[in-house]
């Protein structure tokens, strides 16, 4: 290897952020966790590696940030093998945020997002300055949080301090290992909006481990469905994933409740929008729009308990939505699913 890359010759922006060729993982012991494991991540991705207990997604996460080393194969982050790298340089350019934050107990919030950018050499004030800024990009108000101790903190906000300090070096790629498995479901789906937020503001390339579909499906653009043994079962979007599982056990994993979990990423057909007739714009508190996923047009139904909802395309009303179109819509997903199978 030259230390370059093999994809070193190809546009930047157009070459995925992380490529993974042939890799395998085999412990002392002979168990092998990961097997001929080929998985691109374009730049600005979010992936989410999802699989049942002890299906080597783990093992995949630290292998991209070597803090295991691969026994076959090759990893490349933005061309550059990352086996020709001193990998604790390689790893401060790495975010990683993992379920036990890991914040120092001792030190204030502030001091704890600080550590990076002062190992990279910051001024005092230069990365106050900047934990500062990450404290509110991930929701926590630095005037009432920054002085605190971690102890002080719920879980959900030490998983947000978790992130901020992970994005403190401005990593071009953030691994997540079940960042928010330990907070209660409510506090994990404000934690998903919020990331899902930040992630599109920052345009960050993300590899997200997790063993939940739902959170899976929720958050990635794209989703690694791994089998036991690291076998990769199927690499896809979410609705390919659900609409056409690779094999019986995708199908299996992906669920009986796969019918709903479809809302969550299908768009709002306009042909299950009515029309506007009778109905005065002024009357329709509760507006969506057509680039709405039929699982969110539901909770905006449900949340405005009004049986209906506007929809927009741009600044104009193409008509409503009702619990009606709502089911027509699930009833076509669920249709055009079975003759998918
Ligand atoms: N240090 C180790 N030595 C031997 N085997 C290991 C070691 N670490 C992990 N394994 C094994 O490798 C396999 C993959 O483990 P890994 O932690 O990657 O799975 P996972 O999909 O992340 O699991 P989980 O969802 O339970 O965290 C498992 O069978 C595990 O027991």
């Amino acid at each position: 290897m030259d230390g370059t890359g093999s994809d070193a010759m190809t546009p930047p922006m157009t070459r995925p952020m992380i490529r993974l060729s042939g890799v395998g993982k085999t412990y002392d012991d002979g168990t092998v966790a990961v097997q001929q494991l080929d998985l691109e991540v374009q730049r600005g991705e979010l992936v989410c590696l999802v699989g049942p207990s002890g299906c080597g997604k783990s093992t995949t996460l630290k292998m991209i940030n070597r803090l295991i080393e691969p026994t076959t194969g090759s990893i490349e982050i933005d061309g550059q093998d990352v086996t020709g790298q001193d990998p604790v340089e390689m790893r401060r350019g790495i975010g990683y945020v993992i379920q036990q934050v890991g914040l120092f107990p001792h030190q204030k919030i502030i001091q704890n997002v600080m550590t990076v950018p002062l190992l990279y050499g910051e001024s005092k004030a230069k990365a106050r300055q900047r934990a500062t800024e990450l404290l509110e990009l991930v929701g926590l108000d630095p005037a009432t949080y920054a002085d605190r101790y971690p102890h002080q903190l719920s879980g959900g906000q030490q998983q947000r301090v978790g992130v901020a300090r992970a994005l403190a070096a401005n990593p071009p790629v953030l691994l997540m290992d079940e960042p928010f498995g330990a907070v209660d479901p409510i506090v994990r789906l404000r934690l998903q909006d919020e990331f899902l937020r930040l992630q599109d503001e920052l345009g960050v390339t993300v590899v997200f481990v997790t063993h939940d579909i739902d959170e899976a499906v929720r958050l990635g653009d794209r989703v690694a469905v791994f089998a036991t043994g690291g076998r990769l079962a199927q690499y896809d979007t979410p609705a390919r994933l659900l609409g056409r599982p690779a094999d019986d056990f995708v199908a299996d994993f992906v669920g009986s409740t796969s019918g709903l979990r479809r809302l969550t990423v299908i768009p709002l057909d306009p042909a299950h929008v009515e029309p506007l007739d009778g109905v005065r714009t002024g009357d329709l508190d509760a507006v969506i729009d057509t680039d709405t996923t039929l699982g969110d047009a539901l909770a905006v139904l449900l949340r405005e308990d009004r049986g209906l909802v506007g929809v927009k395309q741009g600044s104009q009303f193409v008509g409503v939505l009702t619990p009606n179109g709502v089911h027509r819509a699930l009833r076509a997903a669920l249709a055009e699913m079975a003759a998918a199978r």
